[in-house]
């Protein structure tokens, strides 16, 4: 089989264009990998804040996952907004199901989304557990600090990491770039080995969609075959260059750019071989 890699973004669409699916679809693009998405929630959304929110019925979440997963064969899942306990549950059940996440054949990047950057709820408050719950089929998480906040109770980045992989994640990425210190220093760690991931603070506010961008850049990566370590140094080059290439528009706070990737996954990577690959089958 040949073809562009696939990835799949399980999400809220931002209609404002900035975050959510669309971030995530420019970044597949970017990256030169065939997105798709099941779509879990419209946001009545733009640069200066999310006034409504109409959730997608569980089921169809579900069977969005399943008609994408069995004709496109997507070789990375990455999760964002997931909105409520039902959607979540459903999504963990479809992903059991596909052999998406740990224990199955397709690597999962689960971004926690919790609020927009002005503050918005994008998750009901009786979520959390339900989301806690996913992060044992993560291959990583990727959560900023209000989030670790909110979901393992600290605002320390390497505290946070551990009681994250405790919840049976594989890898952790504890994202430090909201500060206002020189640097935007990301911790990703599977427990042994601590990779500390270091890059200027780009002084700008039009950072809105920047934390999809590092999730999506990672799937994408991953979708080509890379490991782990190797997907996220990469999305963190490229999350770089795409607050760098940042634009006003609308009245707030400007998206990310979403410039072609410098490093792109080759077309021949795509489903079937890398599917094999991580199954230790002969393709
Ligand atoms: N002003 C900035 N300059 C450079 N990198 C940034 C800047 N703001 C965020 N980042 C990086 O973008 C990525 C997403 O981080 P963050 O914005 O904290 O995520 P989220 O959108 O989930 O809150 C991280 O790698 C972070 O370090
Ligand atoms: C629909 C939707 N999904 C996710 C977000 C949050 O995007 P993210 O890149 O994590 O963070 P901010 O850009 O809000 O800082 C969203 N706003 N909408």
């Amino acid at each position: 089989m040949s073809g562009p890699a696939v990835a799949l973004t399980v999400a809220g669409s931002d209609s404002g264009g900035g975050a959510g699916l669309q971030a995530d679809l420019h970044t597949f693009a970017a990256f030169g990998v065939h997105g798709t998405t099941a779509v879990t929630a419209v946001t009545v959304q733009n640069t200066v804040g999310v006034t409504g929110v109409h959730e997608i019925p569980p089921q169809i979440v579900a069977d969005q996952i399943g008609a994408v997963v069995e004709d496109l064969r997507p070789t990375a899942v990455k999760t964002g907004m997931l909105a409520s306990a039902p959607i979540i549950e459903a999504i963990g059940a479809a992903f059991r199901q596909h052999g998406i996440g740990r224990g199955g054949t397709i690597p999962l990047v689960l971004d926690p989304v919790c609020a927009s950057m002005h503050g918005d709820p994008l998750l009901e408050p009786d979520a959390l557990d339900a989301l806690r719950g996913l992060f044992a089929l993560a291959t990583v998480v990727t959560p900023n600090l209000d989030e670790t906040q909110l979901l393992v109770g600290t605002r320390d980045q390497r505290d946070a990491a551990r009681a994250l992989l405790a919840l049976g994640a594989e890898h952790a990425l504890v994202k430090g770039g909201h500060g206002t210190g020189p640097r935007s220093r990301d911790l990703l760690t599977d427990g042994v080995t601590e990779i500390w991931l270091d890059a200027e603070r780009i002084e700008t506010g039009n950072t809105h969609g920047s934390g999809d961008t590092l999730a999506a850049a990672t799937a994408a990566r991953l979708a080509g075959g890379d490991s782990l370590p190797d997907a996220v140094r990469a999305a963190k080059r490229y999350v770089t260059r795409a607050v760098a290439t940042s634009y006003s528009v609308g009245a707030g706070h400007g998206p990310v750019g979403h410039p072609p990737a410098d490093e792109p996954v080759r077309a021949s990577a795509a489903g079937d071989e890398v599917v094999a690959a991580r199954a230790g089958a002969t393709p």
